[in-house]
C-alpha cells in the first residue's frame, strides 16, 4: 500500500482495475498455425495521489479506465508471442516508467488453459479446447526495476485410487476415523512458486522461458504425486506427499526460491448399504465410493531453502 501522512492521519492506499479480460491470437506460425491465450488481468498501482483523498483534486490519479485500455494496447503491441509472466512484467514496467507518481505496480494475471486440439492424430492449426488448470502470475514491479515474480498453477485436480493411507494419528475420545493403508487420494493442487529473480534486468531472455518452467514444475508436482506408472508411490498422508512435491520442485529448479502448496484432501467415502433383511446389500470392498466436495481436509505449507550465512 502507498503510505503517506497528512492532517495527523496515515493513509494506506492503492487503486487499480480488476478482471480485465483479453484474448490474443498470434498468426505467425510458418506452418500457418495460430497461437492463442486468454488472460484475466488485475492491476493495482501504488502512487502518490493523496490529494484525491484529502481534497477534490484528481490531478494525480491514473484512471482505472486508462489501466484497462492499456491492457489492450499492450496486447496489440506484442507482435511476438510471450508468456503471461512477460506480459505481467511488461505492464508493470509500463505503469512505473510512464507515470512519475506511480512507484509500484502489482499485476496479477490468470491464464485460461486453452490447449491445441488434435484431429485425426494431427495438431490442429487453429483449434483449441479448454483444459482444467489455470496458470497464474503475481508480479510486483518497482520504479527502480526491482521485481518479485510468483507463478502458479490453480485447480490441478489429481486422484489416485490406491497407494494412500493414513494411520497412527492422534486418537482420543473424539476420534472415529480408523487407521487405513488403503484409500483413495484426491486433491486439487493450488501451487505458487516465487522465482529468485529480483530485478527486471535479471530475468532470462530465453523466449517463452516461463512457459517452459510452468510445464516443467507442473510435471515435477504430478510425477511426485503419482510415482512410477506401474507401481505408484505410497502416500502416508497428504502432508508427506505435499512436502515431497514441494521439495522436488526446489531441488530441481535452482531459480525457484519458495513454493506454497495448498492441497485439500477431497474425501471419497466408502459406501456401505444394509437393511435388516439384507445386511450386506452393498459391502465396501475398496470399490464403491461416495464422492464429496465438503467438508474437505485443508492442508497447506510453504517450503523454502534454509541458506546458511557462514
Ligand atoms: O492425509 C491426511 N492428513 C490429515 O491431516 C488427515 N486428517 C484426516 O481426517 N484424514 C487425513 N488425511
Amino acid at each position: 500500500m502507498a503510505q503517506e501522512a497528512a492532517e495527523g492521519l496515515r493513509v494506506d492506499q492503492r487503486h487499480g482495475k480488476a478482471r480485465v479480460r483479453v484474448g490474443r491470437v498470434w498468426r505467425q506460425g510458418l506452418d500457418g498455425s495460430h497461437h492463442f491465450v486468454e488472460w484475466n488481468v488485475s492491476i493495482s498501482l501504488l502512487s502518490h495521489c493523496l490529494s484525491s483523498y484529502h481534497r477534490d483534486d484528481n490531478s494525480d490519479i491514473v484512471a482505472t479506465d486508462t489501466m484497462k485500455n492499456t491492457v489492450y494496447v499492450k496486447a496489440k503491441e506484442c507482435e511476438d508471442r510471450l508468456s503471461v509472466e512477460e506480459f505481467a512484467i511488461l505492464l508493470g514496467n509500463h505503469f512505473c516508467s510512464f507515470y512519475p507518481q506511480v512507484y509500484t505496480a502489482v499485476v496479477n494475471i490468470t491464464e485460461k488453459p486453452w490447449e491445441r486440439v488434435c484431429v485425426d492424430g494431427k495438431p490442429h492449426l487453429h483449434g483449441f479446447k479448454l483444459g482444467s488448470e489455470n496458470h497464474t502470475v503475481d508480479a510486483t514491479i518497482q520504479k527502480s526495476g526491482a521485481l518479485t515474480l510468483t507463478s502458479g498453477v490453480a485447480g490441478l485436480a489429481l486422484l489416485k485410487t490406491t497407494q494412500s493411507g493414513f494411520e497412527k494419528f492422534v486418537r482420543d475420545k473424539y476420534t472415529i476415523l480408523p487407521d487405513t493403508r488403503e484409500r483413495m487420494l484426491a486433491t486439487e493442487v493450488n501451487a505458487s512458486w516465487r522465482y529468485s529473480y529480483e530485478s527486471v534486468a535479471s530475468i532470462p531472455k530465453k523466449e517463452l522461458y516461463f512457459n517452459e518452467k510452468f510445464m516443467e514444475v507442473k510435471k515435477v508436482l504430478m510425477d511426485t504425486f503419482f510415482g512410477p506408472p506401474e507401481t505408484g508411490v505410497y502416500s502416508p498422508s497428504v502432508q508427506r506427499t505435499l512436502y515431497l512435491m514441494g521439495s522436488a520442485v526446489l531441488r530441481r529448479f535452482p531459480d525457484v526460491a519458495l513454493i506454497h502448496l495448498k492441497m485439500p484432501n477431497i474425501h471419497f467415502l466408502p459406501v456401505n448399504l444394509s437393511t435388516k433383511e439384507n445386511p450386506s446389500m452393498v459391502k465396501f470392498k475398496d470399490d464403491v465410493y461416495l464422492p464429496t466436495d465438503e467438508p474437505h481436509g485443508s492442508i497447506e505449507a510453504t517450503l523454502s531453502r534454509i541458506t546458511s550465512k557462514m
